[in-house]
């Protein structure tokens, strides 16, 4: 039972790679600290016993002798629990605080080595709400919970058995009532984890919603839909709020009702010792010991099941945590393989996120410096192939490789250095357009920062901005434009200079300059690389090397331009809708 309490806790102090002593010291202190708590009770209670038996023989200089020894006695039992005290609740502040850093680190590891598909799959809200909120509650029972409820229980079984070496009939009635406050808390346990369960649950969503609602909201609110949302919203705070009150009333009555059954112990305490005065088998001195110590005994009890509570209500976070760092990592190599020809090559891909197969069978090779084109309909899986060449994902069957090395046997971080991304979604950090330009490339001279930006035909528009290079953008790259956004991440590439670049062609509409800009600026970014680029536009690729059509996970075509124009049906098809879309937007 105990085991299966603090396993949870066994393993937050197995992954956060830390040594626990300080902290299970810390606790030792604490425990110890609660019994020096009730040695001046002893103390007093040898005194008078010592002060009733030689009442009749006792001198002045005597008695004041054993009162110099008692306040002796005392002054040392208090110095000795405020040291207690003192290193116990350092020692298990900075033991607990070390274990969680550890933990954190741990956690962010984990983010940081997770396939990032799998980042983008989880939402961001729940994931935030899950190393933030969930964290601080496993630490809250670190810093305070064990230590609570080991150092009650602790002192209440020390006390008991002292007291049961004195009077046995008395310590039990003392404890009579507690085995029924025993069962009715462990009765309201199920229904309470449940609730608690519910609740967190209750959180991440909320966390979730609001963090889409706040990402969203100029669409929601464009759509005229943020009050769908905001309704949505309330709906999971009214939830929330009659989650709460059940736990409280029902947790909040239970917990009453243990510290009714408890305090009754001292009732039974006083009966029974009715009963054996008038049986003549205690004696003053034991009425006088149970009395001081009785109470002592029951009171740290009344405090454990709030500490148990916060206790269970945060193993649930370390469920949580667990489920995070249980996501299967990518297999990284012992020795990751160098490559120096980046031909690429997918032999018998297959993948599918859950169940239903999103790429079957896929097989085609990209000579090294050449580029191909990924087509086809909307949901027919190019972003997902893409994905799986940056190792977003790992193919369930099937291998990818690069210069005949398996890409899993090159590993993330060898494969990135050859690797360069431009998608449709730029992702900008919060820093200079320096900094953004050069993330890939750290050691880039200002020169050759510059010289990329020029190529990308960015340098205008920064020069433009109120401190040129040096302007702060935010993490979303608010303050510029889509066509900008989408021109530094150019720039950057530019600056990397891997030999292999995966594009996702823009399909944001921006102006035709702007549009020509980045088409030129893609067409530099290309030259001499291996390419494979999701094509929107068909005209773009009219001179790529090889064009691979996909149709609902499966390649359904593969060419030049003239030869799928002839032959494959879906091509035509696909190249007609853009014709007519061109005469369309011409007309207009
Ligand atoms: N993270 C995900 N989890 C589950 N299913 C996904 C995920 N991402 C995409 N899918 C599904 O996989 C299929 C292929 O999606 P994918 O984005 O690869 O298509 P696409 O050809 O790039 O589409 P589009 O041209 O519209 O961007 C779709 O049915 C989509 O719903």
């Amino acid at each position: 039972m105990l085991i299966k309490w603090f396993a949870p806790l066994q393993r937050v102090i197995h992954y956060s790679g830390r040594k626990p002593q300080m902290f299970y010291q810390g606790v030792l202190l604490r425990i110890a600290e609660r019994i020096f708590d009730l040695l001046p009770f002893f103390i007093a209670y040898l005194w008078f016993s010592y002060i009733y038996k030689q009442i009749n023989t006792l001198n002045q200089q005597q008695l004041i002798i054993s009162l110099v020894v008692v306040i002796i006695s005392l002054v040392v039992v208090l110095i000795l629990q405020l040291i207690c005290s003192y290193y116990g609740y350092l020692k298990s502040f900075v033991g607990s605080y070390h274990i969680i850093a550890g933990y954190r680190e741990r956690i962010i590891d984990q983010i940081h080595a997770m396939p990032l598909g799998e980042i983008q799959n989880q939402r961001v809200g729940e994931l935030t709400e899950v190393v933030t909120s969930d964290v601080k509650k496993l630490e809250g029972i670190f810093t305070h919970s064990v230590a609570d409820i080991l150092s009650a229980s602790c002192a209440s079984l020390v006390i008991f058995l002292v007291l049961v070496c004195y009077n046995w009939q008395l310590a039990l009635a003392l404890i009579i009532p507690l085995p029924i406050a025993v069962v009715i808390l462990e009765k309201v346990k199920k229904y309470f984890l449940l609730q608690s369960k519910q609740k967190q649950q209750l959180f991440a969503q909320i966390s979730g919603l609001l963090v889409e609602f706040i990402m969203g909201i100029r669409t929601l609110r464009l759509f005229n839909k943020s009050e769908l949302w905001l309704n949505k919203l309330n709906l999971q705070f009214i939830k929330l709020k009659d989650n709460n009150l059940q736990v409280e009333a029902f947790g909040g009555g239970a917990v009453m009702l243990f510290r009714l059954l408890v305090e009754f112990g001292l009732v039974a305490l006083l009966v029974m010792m009715a009963y054996l005065i008038t049986a003549k088998q205690v004696t003053p001195l034991d009425w006088l010991l149970f009395i001081l110590i009785g109470h002592k005994l029951l009171q740290p009890l009344l405090t454990l099941p709030e500490s148990i509570t916060i206790f269970r209500y945060a193993i649930e976070s370390e469920t949580l945590l667990q489920q995070l760092l249980d996501t299967p990592l990518l297999k990284e190599p012992q020795q990751p393989k160098k490559i120096s020809n980046f031909t690429i090559a997918l032999e018998n891909v297959s993948f599918s996120y859950e169940v239903k197969p999103i790429l079957q069978d896929i097989s085609f090779t990209v000579p090294q410096g050449t580029l191909t084109a990924i087509v086809g309909p909307s949901g027919s899986g190019k972003t997902t192939l893409l994905n799986l060449l940056a190792r977003f994902y790992e193919p369930q069957q099937g291998t990818i490789k690069i210069g005949g090395i398996a890409i899993d046997e090159i590993g993330t971080e060898g494969l990135y250095q050859y690797l360069s991304m431009v998608f449709q979604q730029v992702l900008l950090h919060q820093g200079s357009i320096v900094d953004n330009v050069a993330i890939g490339s750290p050691n880039a001279s200002q020169q050759q920062i510059e010289e990329a930006c020029k190529v990308a035909y960015c340098d205008n528009f920064i020069n433009n901005l109120e401190h040129g290079y040096q302007t702060v953008i935010g993490e979303t790259g608010s303050g510029l434009s889509g066509g900008e956004r989408q021109r530094i991440s150019i720039a950057r590439a530019l600056l990397k200079d891997a030999p292999i670049l995966l594009l996702d062609e823009a399909t944001a509409s921006v102006d035709p300059i702007a549009q020509y800009e980045i088409q030129q600026a893609l067409s530099k970014l290309a030259q001499g690389r291996t390419v494979v680029m999701i094509a929107h536009r068909l005209n773009t690729i009219r001179y790529a090397e090889q064009i691979i059509v996909l149709d609902q996970g499966k390649i359904v075509g593969c060419g030049k331009h003239n030869d799928l124009l002839k032959h494959n049906k879906l091509y035509q098809q696909l190249w007609q809708a853009q014709s007519i879309e061109h005469l369309i937007a011409e007309e207009n």
